[in-house]
Parts: C-alpha cells; structure tokens; sequence
C-alpha cells in the first residue's frame, strides 16, 4: 500500500489543440475526442481500483471536464472538488490563440521553442489590443481569487507558473496528501510539468517517459498523463496504457515524496 496517493492528469484535447493554438487562459471546451479520453482514462482508473479523497482542477472548462467525466466513470461523483486558477495553464501572453506552426515560420523553431520550454523566459505580455484580452482579463471568474484582477500574469515563464502554483500546493494539496487523502489532480501541460518539477527533487528525476508525457503538446490520441507515488516502495508509477511513451513501458519507476 502506497502511503501517498496522487495522481495528476493533464485534460483531454481541446479544440484548440487540434487546430495547433496556444490555449492558455482561453476557455476551450472539450473537443469530443477530448471527451471520449476523459472518458476512457475514468474507465481505466477505475480498472485498477482507484479511490479518490479529493479532487483538484484549474478554474479552465477542459480540465474540470476531465475532471467530472473521470469521477463519473469512477461513481465517485461526491468527492469534492477544489479549483483554483493556481493550477491553470501558464499564461501564454501575446502567443495566445497562435497558431504554433505559423509562429514558427515567422520567430523561427528555435525562439518558439524557447517560449514554450525555456524554464525562466516568459512570452511577450498579452495587452488590452490583443484579440482575447478582454475575454480573459474581464472574466468574472477571475473577481474573487486569491489575487487581484489586475496583478493576474499578463504572460509568465514556466517558473513563474510554479511561483503562483506552490503556495496552492503547500497550503492545500500536500497537507491533505500528508493526511492520507487520496488525491486528483486534473489540470494542463504546463501546470503539471511545473508540479512535477518541483517535485523531481523528491521522486529522484523524472523518467523520460514521464518527461516525454507531459511534453506533447498535442496527444489527441493519448489519454491523460497518470501517476501514482508510493513511498513505501518508492515508486512512481505510469500505469501501463496511460505511459504515453513506450520507451520505458509500463513503469517509470523513481523514489517518492509528497514534502513541499
Ligand atoms: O496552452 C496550450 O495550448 C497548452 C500548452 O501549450 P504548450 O506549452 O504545449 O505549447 O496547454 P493545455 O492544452 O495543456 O491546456
């Protein structure tokens, strides 16, 4: 038996992943490809006998959709859930609703590639002339977080998204962790690979495929991304058609650690 159960989902494919744009902060619903592998990860999470305590999501559509429809497919609908725009996806400032091969032609490969998986370089800030600014700035739900609506990122590194991410972490998730509480966490590439960042340092390095994983940006035929942690064997566990790569097959196998 595991002493700390996590598991961590990136959602299901959105619309805008199939068509290659930056998603962000923009509210896209699940595409019914989407649907159906929120669907299928349910179905197999509930194959290999999970049970969950608590559920965390970003306060973005498509990864409270994975969410709901995992839980649904568990019967564990009740479990209660938590959102925070802690776990949203890293703001992607002015790239937001471009389209990756276009930018690409135009920045080339090499500073595309810089803005979307450098660790401290932020894309260029989205402002009030840009297509979606409003749409995302003047949200509603952004009025009551724990942060002023005017100091939300206007574009953020991925270090940044682990700034904002942690103080949700150490205050809310890995205290219940710490309780015994088995935990979801159902959110987006970038968000998770931040948390699995931060958590390296206690599962010992991450496996390629674990890395490979949460590094596509588009998996319209992967399921979600899922792990579980055991500290008593120091495991960490891809569950064998839920690991995206079949590099190293059914298990990428690491020491564990739930400590902020
Ligand atoms: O914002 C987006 O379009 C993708 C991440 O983009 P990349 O960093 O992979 O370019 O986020 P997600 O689909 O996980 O919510």
């Amino acid at each position: 038996m595991s002493k700390y159960k996590l598991v961590m989902l990136r959602h299901g494919e959105g619309a805008w992943n199939i068509e290659n744009r930056f998603c962000s902060w923009v509210d896209q619903k699940l595409s019914e490809d989407g649907l159906r592998e929120a669907e299928a990860c349910g179905k197999h999470l509930k194959s290999l006998g999970f049970e969950f305590d608590l559920v965390f999501t970003s306060i973005l559509s498509r990864s409270i959709q994975t969410a709901w429809l995992v839980m649904q497919e568990l019967g564990q609908e009740w479990v209660p859930v938590r959102s925070s725009w802690r776990l949203n996806e890293r703001h992607y400032g002015a790239l937001i609703g471009l389209n990756r091969a276009e930018l690409a032609l135009n920045h080339g490969e090499e500073q595309v590639k810089i803005w979307r998986r450098s660790y401290d370089v932020a894309p260029p800030p989205i402002d009030g002339s840009h297509p979606y600014y409003q749409e995302i700035h003047t949200d509603r739900r952004y009025t009551f977080c724990d942060i002023q609506k005017d100091k939300l990122p206007k574009s953020e590194s991925l270090k940044q998204v682990l700034e904002r991410l942690l103080p949700f972490w150490n205050e809310e998730i890995a205290p219940e962790i710490r309780k015994g509480k088995s935990v979801l966490i159902s959110a987006h590439g970038n968000s998770t690979r931040a948390l699995l960042k931060h958590l390296e340092g206690y599962i010992g390095g991450l496996s390629t495929a674990l890395q490979n994983a949460v590094d596509k940006p588009l998996m319209p035929a992967s399921p979600p991304l899922t792990f579980r942690q055991s500290v008593r064997t120091n495991h960490v566990t891809a569950p064998s058609d839920l690991s995206v790569t079949a590099e190293d097959g059914a298990a990428a196998e690491r020491g564990a650690g739930v400590e902020s």
